[in-house]
């Protein structure tokens, strides 16, 4: 499959790092308890933050006199080392405000020493040390290409937080909690990542240490230490370290180590002797230490705790995701030249495969020679009778990765016989777009010299094995392939057969005329116009699908007599008062829009059924408007009464009729071509545009309809098509 560079970069990265990665973030995970662990036996004085050197010094100083050294840690715990007044050794945290003694340091916790040392070493020495540098570096563009996959999923930096729809634990999960621990994840990587590198030195972190000019060192003015400028200004959360004078003798001095410099003091007159500030990249080496071990705060300790939690999560997630994708993948047994049926499929995250290649295996299974291919592979298929495009969408109604290419490749290769298609849009309904690229794709064949329409597009929103398993259905029939329906993938649940009684039909005198036959059915059934009606006429898996048109509480269908038409015979032959069995299919998606302000209903001869149900039931003063197109006026003559009576009715605003066999010798596209701004102003307006009748016409119409989306809207008509503006039920 052809993935994008960025999700190659994720992947390859993550699958070359995982091991490391995952031990990295358990030990990580345990190491980020250490400093809450510590900051919970505190000897942090309360006067930590208030205190400054001049108060501090001089007290402790006095206190021990013996004092060497003090260092503040991480956990601004104050620590103080020399000798004792009894002689023996000093060392104790210490409240710096009042020199009182807190506690004792105790040993370093041996479990928390073995776990820094795998975790900073593998036990390894310095290659191990390599490796962890590596993996944080490893770490770091991982989190970069993620982020661009993101941006990439959610069209663009602007989106980056906005809503994500839930189609998959995994890919959720991984793509919400990627947003929320990015940043986390990220400073834990760089940080990371810079301190390898200074510890293998590729980072200068060398601290230049101060030559004291001693013939310099003043004995005068003598001063008190709790006076000393520097001292004063200098407070102990600035400190790192501080080494004491070693005698009284004026060439011994203080050594103060504070966070970003080094200063000398004179302990006689508190003259400064000597400043050197640290390089940038011993700050930051120190500053990377805080982030990369949380040392310093309990809250961020715990924050990177959970964003460690998060990798392991990734690193399952992402597998999981990499292997559903994997399950999509093809094995043909015919090669593409030997092929009569193709399967074309646009993927980005695999599921759409596992539907292709339950069609591809049942084909097989009948015997067909049958080939699934991506769509960017579309070529010239010399035995192709039959095309089957499956397509997800992405981004703003975009192709996937592996269909980008279609619309130029489906130019460039024309086939050289003619094929029936038929395309399978798979996209969510949380999504603007829906669909947005099958339309695309179906209107692009539609154009195609050599493609024959077999099926009109169908639509499977979130996967919905039903609404795929409509489509096999139809597509079987259509096609006269058997599909056995044994796959999971394929399951249909049916609404049971129920009983009708025919209530009235029209007659006709030969066939090629059409004629309206009327249904009640026996129980109480809900059922709008825009259903279908599916009829079993010999009995067995033959099915028949007729438009409903609600009349009162009855169902009208409009069927045209085919000379030896299984369904229509069938039904011509049933005389008022004969019962028939059939199912009355739901078929949301070509029900009348509730709420849109204007509808223009298209139709071509027996496509009208359904709005003459529609029609019917509108309350006076709707805005709908009807094209129909006919080859006569005999022909239109079955539905005048009935429309005559909505014009009558105001349930209609306007009537447009073409006849294509008579007087202008017009089609229903010439009608709409005429009244292209109203056409354009419906759509502007969020109106609703229906088409029913044949695919030929819907063909001719969406032409059009692309034409004038085009050049007064601005827009592709397959934007109208996703958005639910244009609905269809061609056959
Ligand atoms: C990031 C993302 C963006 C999507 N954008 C759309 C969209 O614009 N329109 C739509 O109908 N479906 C959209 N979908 C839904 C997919 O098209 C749908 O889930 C499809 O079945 C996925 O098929 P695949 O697993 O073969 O890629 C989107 C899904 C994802 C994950």
């Amino acid at each position: 499959m052809t993935i994008s560079i960025w999700r190659y970069s994720h992947l390859a990265l993550a699958v070359s790092s995982f091991l490391l990665l995952t031990l990295a973030s358990v030990t990580g995970i345990l190491l980020a308890f250490q400093p809450i662990s510590e900051k919970l036996q505190s000897y942090r004085s309360e006067h930590f933050s208030e205190t400054n050197l001049s108060t501090t010094l001089p007290l402790l100083r006095k206190q021990y006199p013996g004092i060497s050294s003090l260092s503040v840690d991480a956990n601004e715990f104050v620590q103080v080392q020399g000798s004792g007044n009894d002689g023996k050794k000093l060392l104790a945290y210490v409240d710096p405000a009042t020199g009182k003694i807190l506690g004792v340091p105790e040993p370093k916790s041996e479990f928390f020493e073995w776990v820094t040392a795998l975790h900073r070493s593998l036990f390894l020495h310095e290659a191990g040390r390599f490796f962890v540098g590596l993996t944080a570096f490893l770490l770091l563009l991982i989190t970069v290409s993620g982020t661009m996959l993101i941006v990439q999923r959610q069209r663009g930096f602007k989106r980056f937080f906005t809503k994500i729809v839930n189609e998959n634990f995994a890919q959720y999960y991984h793509v919400v909690l990627g947003r929320l621990s990015l940043i986390p994840i990220f400073i834990l990587a760089l940080s990371g990542t810079y301190l390898s590198l200074a510890r293998f030195g590729l980072i200068d972190t060398a601290r230049i240490s101060a030559d004291v000019d001693f013939d310099a060192i003043r004995e005068e003015p003598v001063k008190n230490a709790a006076e000393f400028e520097i001292f004063r200004k200098t407070r102990l959360s600035e400190v790192q370290t501080i080494e004491f004078p070693f005698s009284e003798d004026p060439e011994d001095y203080y050594t103060l180590k504070l966070k970003d410099r080094e200063l000398t003091v004179n302990q006689i007159t508190g003259d400064i002797l000597t400043t050197v500030k640290y390089p940038s990249a011993t700050i930051l080496t120190e500053l990377s230490l805080d982030l990369h071990t949380g040392r310093t705060n309990a809250v961020w300790a715990i924050i990177i705790a959970i964003a460690s939690a998060n990798i392991l999560f990734f690193i399952y997630s992402g597998f999981a995701i990499t292997l559903k994708r994997r399950a999509g993948r093809v094995r043909n047994k015919y090669s593409a030249a030997e092929s009569e049926y193709i399967i074309l499929v646009g993927s980005e995250n695999g599921s759409t495969f596992g539907y292709a290649n339950a069609i591809h295996k049942q084909l097989i299974g009948s015997g067909k020679a049958a080939f699934v291919t991506e769509l960017n592979n579309y070529t010239v298929f010399p035995k192709a009778s039959h095309m089957i495009v499956m397509s997800a969408t992405y981004g703003l109604g975009n192709p996937p990765t592996n269909a980008a290419q279609f619309a130029k490749v489906l130019e460039k290769y024309p086939q050289p016989n003619s094929v029936h298609y038929s395309v399978v849009g798979f996209g969510s309904h949380g999504y603007p777009d829906f669909c947005k690229f099958a339309f695309e794709a179906d209107n692009l064949f539609a154009k195609q010299k050599w493609a024959v329409p077999l099926l009109e597009i169908h639509t499977v929103n979130d996967k919905s094995p039903e609404e795929f398993g409509q489509w096999a259905t139809t597509w079987s029939q259509h096609a006269g392939i058997p599909l056995t329906v044994d796959s999971g993938s394929m399951v249909t649940r049916q609404d049971p057969l129920q009983s009708l009684i025919v209530v009235e039909k029209t007659e006709i005198e030969k066939p090629g005329e059409s004629f309206l036959i009327k249904l009640k059915p026996k129980r109480r059934t809900n059922f709008t116009s825009g259903d279908l009606l599916a009829i079993y006429p010999a009995n067995d898996h033959r099915e028949r699908l007729y438009s409903i048109g609600k009349i009162g509480k009855d169902i009208q269908l409009s069927v045209k007599l085919h000379e030896q038409g299984l369904g229509s015979e069938y039904l011509y032959r049933l005389g008022t008062g004969s019962l028939l069995n059939a199912r009355i299919v739901s078929n949301p998606h070509f029900h009348f829009p509730q709420r849109a302000t204007s509808v223009i209903m298209i139709s071509n001869g027996t496509g009208i059924a359904p709005f003459l149900g529609m029609i019917d039931q509108q309350k006076p003063n709707a805005d709908t408007y009807l094209y129909c197109g006919f080859r006569d006026r005999a022909s239109f003559g079955l539905y005048k009464n009935s429309i005559d009576k909505n014009v009558a009715d105001h349930k209609l605003r306007s009537l447009q009729i073409a006849y294509s066999r008579e007087g202008e010798k017009q089609y229903v596209k010439d009608l709409l071509s005429r009244d292209e701004l109203l056409v354009a102003e419906v759509l502007n307006k969020e109106g609703v545009i229906m088409l029913c009748g044949s695919l030929s016409m819907q063909t001719n119409v969406i032409e059009l309809l692309e034409q004038i989306c085009q050049d007064r809207l601005g827009k592709s008509v397959s934007y109208y098509q996703s958005r639910s503006q244009i609905l269809m039920d061609c056959y």
